[in-house]
């Protein structure tokens, strides 16, 4: 097995989908978390940001390549090249949808009543909303987002709207499939055991 080092900071955001791939798949990995140093650690990275997951001492940046790569040596990839492609095009969408999130609301230094404003009038039923309709009517006949066996897409499912929970508490209040796929993924023992020993971390 190929060694694999994973560099971000001290947080869940952009390795936290590589991390829990490496959980599901009992993939050993060292959690390289910096601290303190990152104008020096930065002249090591290949476009100066992180995550950078190294395989051998080879550089892979840009999080969902890494967390695409991950997942395939965790089995969380479907071979069907079709279905490949549907879990890739769930996960840019949560992307976009999350960064919109941190971006408008996490990060902004607007006031906190105008961040509330702006997640309930704007980004939960243009967005969000939407978005879990869709997803709750194909999750409502199916088990797993894209066949009867889990990939990738079921996690980043699970561990977004366990992130945006934090944010709004009922937001899968409304879409019972959602939060059944979301509390199935939180249920396996390898998911439960990272959770359980992670660092705690505010994001
Ligand atoms: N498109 C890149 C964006 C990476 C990114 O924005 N990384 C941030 C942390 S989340 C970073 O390295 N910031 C420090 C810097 O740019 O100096 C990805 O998805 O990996």
């Amino acid at each position: 097995m190929p060694e694999y080092k994973l560099i971000y900071f001290n947080m869940k955001g952009r390795a936290e989908l590589a991390r829990w791939c490496f959980a599901y798949g009992g993939i050993p990995y060292i959690d390289d978390r910096i601290d303190g140093n990152w104008a020096e650690r930065k002249k090591e990275m290949p476009g100066g940001q992180v995550p950078v997951l190294m395989v051998n001492g080879k550089p892979l940046s840009e999080s969902l390549a890494i967390a695409r790569y991950v997942a395939k040596q965790a089995g969380l990839v479907p071979e069907d090249d079709l279905e490949a492609a549907g879990c890739d095009a769930i996960v840019d969408a949560l992307q976009g949808i999350m960064a919109e999130v941190y971006q408008k609301v996490v990060r902004s230094n607007a006031e906190p009543a105008e961040k509330q404003r702006l997640m309930k009038e704007e980004i939960l039923p243009n967005k969000i909303n939407p978005f879990l309709n869709r997803l709750n009517e194909r999750l409502s006949t199916r088990e797993w987002f894209i066949s009867d066996k889990i990939t990738w897409a079921d996690l980043n499912i699970a561990l977004s709207f366990a992130s945006l929970t934090s944010f709004v508490l009922d937001v899968l209040k409304d879409y019972p499939a959602v939060k059944k796929l979301v509390e199935k993924v939180h249920s396996l023992d390898s998911i439960k055991k990272w959770l359980s020993t992670r660092p705690v971390t505010e994001n």
